[in-house]
């Protein structure tokens, strides 16, 4: 009795699939399209049935809307085309940033997952035209197309594919989608004639980056381990019963990067942001509308938290005009508190809320109690280090020993300035040298007035003392 084993049906079964084509060129010629089709199911089916083969057939719809799974595939498959590929199907989305590479007209790809042998195929029919048209996927637009991936593999792992395999490729897919879309900048519009407001949304184009930031190296690096280790622990967060998000304090002085750094965060996490501007907000119920309205994966924030706006206190007392305003219709800090730490987290997964500040002491101490904010950042002066990334962004220039430099560093140490000053001044001319002795210039300025200014008080107060807190107050000031 001829022995046939089960992997030679099987390479019998991909060969012969990958003949098609051909067979159906001739098919073409010789006999009617219906019976063309048929006999084309016949031989697939034959080899089916007689392999110890599983095929799973992925369709792009399963009747009522897109198939996951089909467009998983599709993303997880971009990374497994090999170089000896010489067609490919691209496109791109209004909303994408970046060109998709999809496999087109090419026999198979081979993957393999936990040793297992995997094999798609990519299969496009169409049936209006009575015509199977195999591996091609460049539609002609047919309503009647179908297009499906066939994922074939031994039929004992049935198991591990089913339940480990294709929810990694959904994860993949996942994360490679939100690698290429675009971070948006949502920010508040009057939505409608009682102007209510809504979220309006535009593609973030702020080049902050992390690498961009001046900032300590030191902090940089404890911001980055805070974040890479809250998008990992989605379990741990399950486990203990917490809501999956995460709260920032950017407390600091005008012009140390508050703002770039939850651009940086959002470039690195690509998470949109929510601009949350509290001044055009008149009622609990609308913030809890908006807030509601914030998608999963998002940063919302809340800037300079307390001057936006007079923020009444936990019990609803308005600072100016308790007695004429209607509590129901108050916006509240409780209601904020309250609903950003409930029903707002445990609506969504992956948030981060982040306020910022350029005094912290004027704070609610309902928003400073500990559990509240996970992290205060406080965001400082420039230092010698984080000068150093500026001069690199701007001059291109990362050689410590740069003439000027060692000038420029001992002035910072003497004086505080902030990033957002010392890179107007490197923004001043395209020639470097010139740059840094204009800055050093401005520092020595800067330095003078703070002394002369220093000066004045002493004798205004007759006080001779070099006191620090004072020098410390003096230093702040600004040309
Ligand atoms: N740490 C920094 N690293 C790199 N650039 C910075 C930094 N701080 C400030 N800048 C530059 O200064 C500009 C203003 O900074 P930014 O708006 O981030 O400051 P801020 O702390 O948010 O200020 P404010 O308190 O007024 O909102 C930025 O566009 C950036 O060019
Ligand atoms: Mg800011």
């Amino acid at each position: 009795m001829m022995n046939i084993s089960a992997s030679s049906v099987f390479q019998a079964y991909l060969s012969m699939t990958a003949s098609i084509t051909l067979f159906k060129t001739m098919l073409n010629q010789l006999v009617p399209q219906q019976l063309q089709v048929y006999i084309v199911t016949k031989i697939r089916s034959y080899f089916r049935q007689n392999s110890s083969d599983i095929t799973l057939v992925i369709e792009e719809t399963d009747g009522m809307g897109i198939n996951e799974i089909y467009t998983a595939a599709e993303i997880y498959l971009s990374t497994r085309i090999s170089p000896e590929f010489q067609r490919f199907r691209i496109s791109k989305r209004p909303k994408e940033t970046d060109v998709n590479v999809k496999f087109g007209n090419c026999g198979k790809i081979t993957d393999s997952f936990e040793e297992i042998e995997l094999v798609w195929r990519f299969v496009h029919e169409s049936n209006q035209k009575n015509s199977l048209r195999f591996h091609g996927g460049d539609g002609d637009g047919d309503s009647s197309e179908k297009r499906y991936f066939e994922l074939s593999f031994k039929k004992q792992h049935k198991e591990r594919i089913l339940n480990r395999y294709i929810p990694l490729v959904l994860t993949v897919a996942k994360s490679m989608h939100s690698e290429k879309k675009p971070v948006k900048l949502h920010s508040l519009a009057s939505g409608n004639i009682y102007a209510s407001k809504v979220w309006e949304s535009v593609n973030l184009d702020h080049p902050s980056t992390f690498e961009t930031l001046a900032i300590e190296p030191a902090l940089k690096k404890t911001i980055k381990e805070d974040l890479d280790r809250f998008i990992k622990r989605k379990e741990f967060y399950r486990r203990v019963g917490k809501a999956w998000k995460r709260g920032y304090l950017l407390y600091g002085p005008p012009g140390t990067g508050k703002s770039s750094l939850i651009a940086a965060m959002a470039n690195y996490l690509k998470f949109d942001i929510y601009d949350l501007e509290f001044s055009s907000i008149k009622r609990d119920a609308d913030l809890r509308r908006l807030l509601l309205s914030t998608k999963n994966r998002s940063i919302l924030v809340i800037e300079d938290i307390d001057c936006s706006v007079k923020l009444p206190d936990r019990n609803g007392n308005h600072p100016n005009n308790a007695a004429n305003s209607s509590k129901m219709d108050q916006f509240t800090l409780g209601g904020l508190l309250n609903f950003i730490d409930g029903l707002w987290s445990s609506c969504g997964d992956e948030r981060i809320i982040i306020f910022t500040t350029n005094h912290k002491e004027k704070l609610d101490p309902a928003l400073l109690r500990p559990g509240r904010m996970d992290m205060h950042i406080h965001m400082s002066y420039l230092t010698s280090e984080s000068f150093q990334v500026l001069t690199t962004n701007y001059l291109e220039i990362s050689d410590p020993n740069y003439k000027g430099f060692k000038e420029v560093k001992e002035l910072i140490q003497d004086i505080q300035i902030t990033p957002a000053e010392v890179a107007e001044q490197l923004m001043k001319s395209e020639d470097p040298e010139t740059c840094i002795e204009g800055l050093v210039k401005f520092l020595k300025r800067k330095r003078t007035s703070i002394n002369e200014e220093l000066e004045k008080q002493k004798d205004a107060n007759n006080n001779t003392t070099d006191d620090d807190t004072q020098l410390h107050e003096l230093k702040r000031i600004k040309l």
